[in-house]
């Protein structure tokens, strides 16, 4: 482990697999480069006091338990898992949802077998890397069913006599249907998030915390939004403003030496196809334009 540095902010991302390339991607369009060290295991903030540490996902709630990391991204179902694991123990929050690593944790059963509805898991066996979200969901249906904890290749546990159903992630159900199985019932939805540790930070780093945290938000709330910008009659404004997906109330401006046209300014959070454009037109907008959002800050 690497010497904690007083004064900078770390935080942990996984080192490979389904979150390391969003993640690291995330935290440079929030504005950190980094420099990696020689064994690639820690990367070195370059133009802000914040450093990365690239780990196993299932690690990084203990790291934010321990303190040697202030923040985390990780999925909700690691998160959630392990805090439910320990029992009340201090565990860290979920800052913020981060759009990615979107799956969801299933029990999923033989395409063919007995097994029909949910209350037919009473007394069976389900096999899962998730025993507490398991046994919490269980427990919230009113189900007793054996929880056989596995730590990889959970699918072929059926195949193998240990368990009559499993509970595992999925996501497109690929992995699924090439293991004859099918979903029965989803016990948790999961994404990637930002997570904080328990430990409270000093006063400097909170505000680097914060600091990073409307960064991030703000690049992802970038994420499909456009800026429409066009001119128009100032009496098609109603109409236009309508038409326009805005998150907001469009900017409104004058234009010299034209008091019947105006300027309209609209932040959209969807793309506008070519038909709304059309709209647009057939209302008089003119100088039509459309541009991507790359960041935001509110
Ligand atoms: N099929 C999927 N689609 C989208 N997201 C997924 C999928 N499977 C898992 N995830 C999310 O990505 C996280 C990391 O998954 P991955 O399979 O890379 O973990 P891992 O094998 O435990 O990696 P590590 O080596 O870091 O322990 C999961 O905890 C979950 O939040
Ligand atoms: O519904 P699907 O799109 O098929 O995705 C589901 C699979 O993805 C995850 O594993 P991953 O591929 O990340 O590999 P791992 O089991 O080695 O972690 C998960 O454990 C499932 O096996
Ligand atoms: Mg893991």
């Amino acid at each position: 482990m690497v010497s904690a540095a007083p004064d900078r902010l770390r935080i942990a991302v996984q080192k490979s697999g389904r979150l390391a390339e969003a993640s690291l991607g995330l935290l440079r369009r929030a504005g950190l480069a980094f420099r990696a060290s020689r064994d690639h295991l820690f990367l070195y903030g370059e133009n802000l006091p914040i450093d990365v540490l690239l780990v196993r996902d299932d690690d990084i709630p203990g790291l934010l338990v321990e303190g040697s990391c202030e923040l985390g991204i990780v999925g909700r179902n690691v998160l959630v898992e392990q805090r439910l694991a320990g029992a009340g123990a201090p565990a860290p929050q979920e800052l913020l949802p981060l759009g990615f690593g979107g799956c969801r944790l299933s029990i999923a059963i033989p395409q063919s077998g007995a097994i029909a509805q949910t209350s037919d898991l009473d007394g069976l066996r389900i096999a899962t890397s998730y025993p507490a979200l398991l046994a919490d969901w269980l427990a919230r249906s009113g189900l007793k069913a054996e929880v056989v904890v596995l730590n990889g290749s959970v699918e072929i546990a059926p195949r193998l006599g240990k368990a009559e159903a499993i509970c595992d992630l999925v996501s497109s159900g690929a992995t699924l249907a090439a293991n004859q199985l099918r979903e029965l019932v989803t016990v948790f939805d999961s994404q990637a998030v930002l997570a904080s540790s328990p430990r409270e930070p000093t006063a400097a780093k909170a505000v680097q915390i914060e600091r990073l945290r409307a960064r991030i938000a703000g690049a992802l709330s970038g994420d499909g939004a456009r800026l429409v910008l066009l001119q128009a009659p100032r009496a098609a404004l109603p109409d236009i403003t309508r038409l326009l997906p805005s998150r907001d109330l469009p900017s409104v401006l004058s234009l010299d030496g034209r008091p019947d046209d105006i300027a309209v300014q609209a932040l959209c959070s969807a793309a506008l196809d070519w038909q709304h454009l059309e709209e647009l037109k057939r209302l008089g907008a003119r100088s039509l334009m459309v541009l991507n959002v790359e960041r935001m800050l509110a």
